[in-house]
Order: structure tokens, then sequence, then C-alpha cells
């Protein structure tokens, strides 16, 4: 029902193709219907003058033409539907909160996207089911004409057969929703196998277990509930096929004794049933697609639901800000006051809390964070690159409060390489990556990879080492000229010339340029480069200590 609300939003006409499509289907089958019986009968339709045969023919081409156009109709509208919600799912996703998406996981967008291909049945699903229904209609209709003592015979053993096939349906639905989420688990067991392949390729145990105890029992149970499933489908036709040898037989050897027995109206009878054989099994094979599309849409929208409320909950990374002047304004500092971030893990009943933590940073600065696993860095960084909204506290730029809406005014200062920096296949940047650009070819002479990083096509794609990756990361993050770059232990990859060169040259060199630098490291060798160094524990700042005072900066782009 959502879905034809959907498809009327679309198009205003969808309605009237409908009507029409019903009209011209109508006035065939019930002339189709007459011309038979009364041919059969010997008797003749005295208004058509002989000419049944034309009025006949001009109705056969008039469903065509109509049944083509409704068609072509609901081809294009469904394929305009299904590009609206596969871009929908990709852009509530892109916008979606951070924390929301990890715990809504990558499968579950995988099913939402295969989900909107099941719905390329619909054009099929929708001609075929109105023009059956027509039919059924005008034949139950033609009954009734004739009797309707023997109408309602026919119409009340029907609906008690369709009465079990809908019981049995339902048991089917149950079925296919639990093979549907079995399919989400499959796909994340498949993302873990791809995804940590070297681990489960070097490991006999985790190899084994990872297909028997979890794909093989997954795709056992999957091929188990899908046997049982078909299987009923297969019989809920048989059942249905056979069906109609007990209304032909109540027609035989029922009808004489309750309603009437000359031949003609049992003949009559017997030919408007054989005509509805054809559309009602149309129904009941379509019934199988109807429930799989039905599925999609209660999917989708239950995704559409969980994403929605994350998107709703003021957490919205708006694209499209209001200039308040906070965006546009040079970076001079940025401050944090009695922040407080909340994990809360539900199943094992555990939290942890980042803050209160209270901090500035100046442009021009270089600011080392350090502390045992767990104790936050990363956390404190994801609220720094805006990833994460604080529970509470409040966040200036330049002195000014930053409101909570404007939060993603971050996103334009902030640079980040985390941990495990992600090398994207294409330049979504739009960055110059030709040879003409100097800044770029600089990076790649520092950093060792002028002949190593490959662009071709807008494509960069190269087969680098972890540690060449992590500077090919950072030249990238250089690339979007944000006044601030966040490192999540850039270093922790490096050999030591690049270590060396990394704390002793590129950083001085960045902060000379005016870049502030904040790092999370743990190479103390190092630490004499920083200007403060802040030392995190349990979730607070323990430590903020001034190594070297910010010298007075060269103010040139970098
Ligand atoms: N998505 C999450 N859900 C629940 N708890 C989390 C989540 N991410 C991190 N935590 C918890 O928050 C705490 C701080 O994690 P965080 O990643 O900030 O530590 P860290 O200081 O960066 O550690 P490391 O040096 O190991 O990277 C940890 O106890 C961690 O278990």
């Amino acid at each position: 029902m959502e879905f034809l609300k959907l498809l009327f939003k679309r198009s205003k006409v969808f309605y009237f193709s409908v009507a029409l499509l019903s009209i011209i289907n109508s006035l065939l089958n019930i002339g189709l219907l007459l011309m038979v019986n009364n041919t059969i009968n010997g008797h003749r339709i005295t208004w058509l003058h002989g000419y049944e045969w034309a009025a006949f023919l001009t109705l056969v081409l008039l469903s065509i033409i109509s049944s083509c156009a409704f068609q072509v109709h609901m081809i294009r509208l469904t394929t305009e539907v299904n590009f609206d919600f596969e871009l929908n799912i990709l852009r509530k996703v892109k916008q979606a909160y951070y924390p929301d998406l990890l715990q809504l996981g990558n499968e579950r967008i995988i099913t939402a996207v295969n989900d909107v291909r099941a719905l390329v049945n619909l054009p099929e699903v929708l001609t075929n089911a109105i023009n059956a229904v027509i039919t059924v209609v005008c034949c139950f209709a033609y009954l009734f004409y004739i009797s309707w003592p023997g109408g309602t015979l026919i119409l009340g053993l029907m609906l008690l057969l369709l009465l079990l096939y809908i019981v049995r349906n339902k048991h089917i639905e149950k079925d296919l929703n639990h093979v549907r989420t079995l399919q989400t688990h499959y796909y994340r067991f498949l993302g873990d196998l791809l995804m940590g392949f070297k681990e489960i390729r070097i490991d006999g145990a985790r190899s084994r277990n990872i297909y028997d105890r979890f794909f093989l029992r997954n795709r056992s149970e999957a091929r188990l509930l899908s046997r049982k499933a078909n299987t009923r489908y297969m019989i809920n036709e048989i059942i249905g096929h056979y069906s109609w040898y007990i209304v032909i037989g109540v027609t035989l050897f029922v009808m004489p004794l309750l309603v009437r027995t000359d031949v003609a109206f049992i003949s009559s009878f017997l030919v408007t049933i054989l005509y509805l054989m054809g559309p009602v099994a149309v129904l009941i094979t379509l019934i199988p697609t109807y429930t799989n599309v039905r599925i999609a849409l209660q999917r989708l929208s239950e995704f559409n639901n969980i994403i929605d409320s994350s998107l709703s909950a003021d957490h919205t990374q708006q694209e499209h800000l209001v200039d308040t002047g906070l965006a546009s304004a040079e970076f001079e500092s940025i401050s944090f006051r009695d922040i407080v971030y909340e994990y809360t893990d539900v199943k094992h009943n555990k939290t942890f809390t980042l803050g209160p933590v209270s901090l500035d940073i100046h442009r021009g600065e270089i600011v080392f964070i350090r502390g045992g696993n767990g104790s936050g860095k990363s956390t404190f960084v994801n609220i720094l690159t805006g990833l994460y909204k604080p529970a509470s506290g409040s966040i200036y730029l330049n002195g000014t409060l930053l409101p909570k809406e404007q939060t993603p005014v971050i996103h334009r200062l902030v640079a980040a390489v985390f941990a495990s920096p992600y090398l994207f296949t294409e330049n979504y940047n739009d960055f110059n990556i030709t040879p003409q650009n100097e800044l770029l070819q600089q990076l790649l002479l520092q950093l060792g990879l002028s002949d190593k990083a490959r662009f071709e096509h807008n494509n960069i794609n190269p087969n680098l080492s972890k540690g060449q990756q992590k500077r090919l990361a950072i030249i990238m993050a250089l690339l979007e000229e944000k006044p601030i770059l966040v490192l999540d232990e850039w270093a922790a990859d490096q050999d030591p010339v690049y270590r060396k060169y990394f704390y002793d040259t590129l950083l001085p060199d960045l902060r000379g340029k005016g870049k502030t630098i904040v790092a999370i490291t743990h190479d103390d060798q190092y630490f004499y480069n920083c200007n403060r160094l802040i030392r995190f524990d349990y979730g607070t700042i323990k430590e903020d200590t001034v190594i070297n005072q910010v010298t007075s900066l060269q103010s040139q782009p970098l």
C-alpha cells in the first residue's frame, strides 16, 4: 500500500492509467464471456448485427495497446522510484552520524541496497495483478448476473480455498523474513572473510571455524528454510491447481441439486469457471513475487526509520551551513570546555566516559597527545574532527561559541590521517594530481613516493606498503589545505629514517607555514619537537605541559 501511495506521489496519472486499463479490460472480458456463452447457447447479440467478430477484435486490440502503455508507464515509474530509493540510502548513509553508522553495520546497508533491487519486479506484479483481478471480478459479476445463488456458492467455495492459501502463505512469509536476516549475517561473515583474509588464511582453526561454524551453519539454515518455503509454495500451487477440480465437481454435481439443472445454465457456469482458471493461477503465482516485494519494502522502511531517527536526533551533519562568519574566518584557536562523551555498551552494561575535557589549541601549535591504551585519545580525536558530538560541554572557535548546529564547521578546519587510513580509489576531492601540481610533487619527493605513487585517469590506486600508504595518506590530507592536521599514531608504521624526517623536518616545516598539528604519538624520543604535550588517562587530561613556546609564524599557505 505504501508503495502505491509512493507511485501516486510520483505520477499524478497513475490511478487514471490504472482506471483506463481496468475499464478496457473489463469490457474485453465481459464481451468475450457474453460472446462465448451466447454462441454456445445459440443466442446472438442482436445489437451487434453480426459484427461480434469486429467488436471482439477491437476490444482485443484496445486491451493490447492499453496494457503495453500501462506497462511502459510502470517501468518508467518504478525505475525512477528505484533510482530515488537507491540514492536516498546513499545520501542518508553519507549524512549519518558516525556512531549510528557503526551501530547499523555495513551488512544492513548492503542488504538495504539489495532490497531495492527486489522492486524491479513491481511493473510485472502490478500489471498482471490488475489484469487478473479485473478478469476475476468480471467473471463473478457474470456468474451473479446468471444466478446469484450459484455465484454465491462458487464464490464461497473459492474464498475458502483462498483462505487456506493465505494462511499457508503467512508461514512462508515468516520463513522468508528469517532467510533475509540470515543473509544479513552472511554478508557480515563474508566481510570478515574478505577483509580479514590474511588472518584467516594463516590460522587453521579460524579458517575452519569461519567456514564450519558460521558460513556452513548460516547457509545450511538458509538452505533448509528456502527449501521449506519453496516446498510450501509448490504444495500451495498444486493445491491451487487441484482446487479447480473441486470447483468444477461442485458445479457439475452439487449445483444441479441446489440451484438449476438445465444444460445451458451449467455450461455457462463451466465456461466462466474455465475462463477464471488463467487469471487466478496468475494471482497465485504472483504471490511469491508480491511477498518478496512486500518484505523488501518493509525492510527498506525499517532501515529508513533507523537511519532517519539517527539523522533527526540532532546529529545531522549538515552540509549546507548558514555562514555565521565562523566558517569563513581564518583559524586562530579552538577551545573545548568541559567536553563529555560517553559510550554505552548496553549488551555488556559497560560505559566509558571521556571528560570533562577542557583544552585550547592555537594556530601554529604542535600538540602531542599520549596516554595508555583505552585512555580516550582516539575518542577525543573523533570529537576534534567533528565525527562525535559531545554529550555536554562547549566548543569555541576563535573565542566564539560554536553553536551545536554549526559543529560541522569543524570539518572545514580539520584534515585527518586516522590510525588505519583509507586510500580512495578515485579522486573524490578533485585534487590537481597532475605533474603540474608543485605542492604534490614536492610532497611526493620529500616522502619518497615520487616513483611509487601512481595517479592514473583520476584513479589513485597505488600498490604501496603500509608505511608508504600512510605517507600517501598524509599527502592527501595536506592537499586538503585545511589549517588543522590531526594524526593518529602516524609514525607508528614508519622506518627510523621517515620517523625522524616526520618529527624533525616535516612537522616543524608545517608549523612554520601556519599549520596546527594535533598528533597522537608514543614516540617519546621526539617529544622535544612539540609545543605542548598532553597526557590522557581514564578519559581525562592528566597532564598538559608546555615543551616549547610557540614562536612567531610565517602566514604563508602551505
Ligand atoms: N564504538 C565504541 N563503543 C563503545 N566503546 C568504545 C567504542 N570505541 C571505543 N570505546 C571504548 O572507549 C575507550 C577509549 O577508547 P579510545 O579508542 O579512545 O582509546 P585510545 O586512547 O585511543 O586507545 P589506543 O591507544 O588503544 O588506540 C576504550 O575503553 C574503548 O573500549
